[in-house]
């Protein structure tokens, strides 16, 4: 892999070396720094339209504010690559999301120029407001330290969730001085949804930015350096020049542009203004395209918002390895199938269309099809309101942005026993997306919900058979997750059949021990009992289904039929396994003797890696399955050293 040509780039080790540079170099750099992002991911994968979207504006904020003493956040993270190679990662940025690699998100552990860590969206303007106040009060107590600013950048699509209209409520309020860089690149991860999104449109066909591109010096000349709040405002609507900021001036913010993002003629003398401004928050508005200087990217629906590995000539992305499909289009098939049948069968998505799989659904049914934006908790209780009419909806939310709405769950959802359907995507290890986007805490959240129904598909076929179960039952709430990635390649049922809740299944029989699987453990606990087998050890394998309710009949059996009883859940502790523990303990099926253990996700959260190292180091493998029975047999020096002994 040829790497570019980067004679300036290879100067700048840190952002203090690039502040060295003159405003004409920096155009160049930032040729150069586009080049590298592209070569990089080209080689890693990840996020790689976001981050060319902002080359430009990375090289300009860190040539004009003083980093790291100046607080730089970027909302969501995903467009942090440019950032990391400029301050101090170059050399690592080919290990990105990859094992002991670089994260794909600011990190504080990695750097001092990332004072804030991210991967979900929408925190920056809080997490800044936090910052800044903790300055203004270090300020009080040391009037003579130097004010440092704090600049938060913050997408559309992040702009779309409430928290950040919280946190900018607040910060106007408290007329905190803050620099908020709205990059609007007109692109969520799909085209963006929602009033806001059409609010910034109204604000770039506006004569005012087409004028701008003739005027950007004149106005660096013009823009007052120190603005008094009232005249400024006054200033602002009597010019007409700036009007069209108006939601974030009654917010408290004074509202600078449209800017041209990739013009670093707009951008630095704008930026050095509101650094050197003296008012309270100012939200600078800049238009950038996501994907900018990349063909490929520019060309394509998604602009390259998340790729695999690549070929940097042509754009061809390497393709997933097995012929299996994914366990999201298997969902969006068999929705597809119930909604065919059942008109009352409406979908939802928190701006992850394609991430869902209910880009496909939308093809079918468009009216039946709600992408609400980056608003998971409004998600949740949008789609509650649409139960109380009737309605069948299936939320579609990755398991770790359903951490967003658990409130909405317990209170909108569980307490008045409204039949919304949770189909939860990406649930468990994620793989290079890393700790924030591990989908390890759905099962502790909702199984200690009363009246909710959580499942857990082991295969293709048991996901399809879940989502007819989840379409046919109106009693409650009722949730069934998934991982990321592809099945196991199982022959898919033509048409599912609803399951009997609350049932589990006996997959192998056996004597001594029992392996009672939730999910997709299924597959290695099989594997796990042909290695048990070799040592003499016959094992019973179940799949349980069912996280809530539990099949009490088949634990207790199982309990009483074996001297072993090993569950094993792809989750965090707190779920299944101990549900399961604290069943048996009630059932006094603990006194007898029973040797048991509950193996799932140790408690900490996991970095990025490969899915297969994540699992084997968890201990979830088969291998660590087998650790586990020998644990319990109170012979763990027996693991799978000793069955290689044979
Ligand atoms: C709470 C939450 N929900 C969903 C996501 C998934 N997600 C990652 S980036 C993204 C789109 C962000 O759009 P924008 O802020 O405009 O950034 P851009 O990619 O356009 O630079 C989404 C929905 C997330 N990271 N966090
Ligand atoms: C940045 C972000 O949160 C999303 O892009 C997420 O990384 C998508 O995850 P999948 O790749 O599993 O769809
Ligand atoms: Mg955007």
């Amino acid at each position: 892999m040829t790497r570019p040509s980067t004679p300036l780039l290879d100067t700048i080790r840190e952002p203090a070396e690039l502040r060295r540079l003159t405003d004409e170099q920096l155009p160049q750099l930032a040729a150069e720094l586009r080049e590298e992002t592209i070569s990089a991911v080209s080689v890693t994968g990840g996020h790689l339209g976001a981050g060319l979207g902002v080359v430009e504006l990375t090289v300009a904020l860190h040539h004009v504010f003083d980093t790291p003493d100046d607080r730089l956040i970027w909302d969501v993270g995903h467009q942090c690559y440019p950032h990391k190679i400029l301050t101090g990662r170059r050399e690592h940025i080919r290990t990105l999301r990859q094992g002991g690699g670089l994260s794909g998100f600011t990190n504080r552990t990695e750097s001092a120029y990332d004072p804030f860590g991210a991967g979900h969206s929408s925190t920056s303007i809080s997490a800044g407001l936090g910052m800044a106040v903790a300055r203004d009060l270090e300020g009080e107590k040391h009037p003579a330290q130097p004010r440092r600013n704090v600049v938060c950048v913050i997408g559309d699509g992040a702009m779309s969730a409430g928290m950040a209209y919280e946190a900018m409520n607040n910060a106007g309020a408290m007329d905190s001085r803050l620099i908020v860089i709205l990059n609007d690149n007109d692109m969520s991860i799909a085209p963006p949804v929602g009033a806001m999104s059409a609010y910034l449109a109204r604000l770039l066909s506006g004569r005012t930015y087409r004028s701008l591109r003739e005027t950007a010096k004149q106005l660096a000349g013009n823009l007052p350096k120190f603005f008094e709040r009232q005249a400024a405002r006054a200033e602002e609507f009597a010019r007409g020049f700036w009007t069209g900021g108006t939601l974030f001036e009654e917010l408290g913010f004074y509202y600078v542009g449209p800017i041209d993002g990739h013009n670093l003629d707009h951008l630095l003398p704008v930026l050095r203004n509101a650094r050197d401004s003296d008012t309270g928050p100012i939200l600078v508005h800049v238009v950038t395209q996501k994907g900018k200087g990349y063909a490929p990217a520019e060309a394509s629906a998604d602009k390259y918002h998340g790729v695999q590995r690549f070929d940097v000539a042509t754009g061809t992305q390497a393709k997933a390895v097995s012929n299996a499909p994914s366990y999201t289009r298997v969902f969006a098939d068999s929705l597809i199938d119930e909604a065919r049948r059942d008109d009352r069968i409406v979908a939802v998505t928190a701006a992850m269309p394609a991430g869902t799989g209910l880009d496909l659904f939308e093809q079918a049914f468009p009216a039946r099809t709600f992408d609400v934006g980056i608003a998971e908790q409004h998600a949740v209780t949008f789609a509650a309101g649409l139960a109380t009419e009737g309605y069948k909806p299936f939320c579609a939310i990755y398991s770790t942005f359903l951490q967003r709405a658990y409130d909405q769950l317990v209170h909108d959802v569980a307490i008045q026993r409204l039949p919304v359907r949770f189909a939860i995507d990406r649930a468990g290890l994620v793989g290079a997306d890393g700790a924030t986007h591990v989908g390890a805490f759905d099962v502790p959240m909702l199984a200690c919900l009363p009246g909710m129904v959580v499942m857990a598909a082991a295969d293709e076929a048991e996901l399809v058979h879940m989502v007819a179960t989840a379409a046919a039952y109106d009693e409650g709430p009722i949730a069934f997750r998934y991982p990321r990635g592809e099945g196991v390649g199982v022959e898919r049922p033509e048409r599912g059949v609803p399951l009997p809740i609350g049932r589990g299944r006996i997959v192998r029989e056996g004597s001594k021990v029992a392996l009672l699987s939730l999910g997709t453990r299924l597959a290695p606990c099989l594997a796990a009992a042909d290695q048990l087998a070799a040592y003499g050890l016959s094992a019973t394998v179940a799949d349980a289904r069912f996280a809530k309710p539990l099949d009490r009949d088949l634990i207790l059996r199982l309990a009483r039929e074996h001297e072993v009883l090993v569950t094993v859940e792809e989750g965090a502790v707190g779920g299944f396994g101990s549900h399961v523990l604290t069943l048996l303990a009630e059932a006094g099926a603990l006194e007898r003797g029973l040797k048991i253990r509950t193996l799932q996700l140790p408690d900490r959260f996991i970095d990025h890696d490969t899915p297969a190292t994540q699992l084997r180091e968890a201990g979830l493998d088969a291998e660590g399955i087998v650790r586990g029975v020998f644990g319990a047999l109170g012979r763990a020096e027996d693991g799978p050293s000793a069955l290689l002994r044979g």
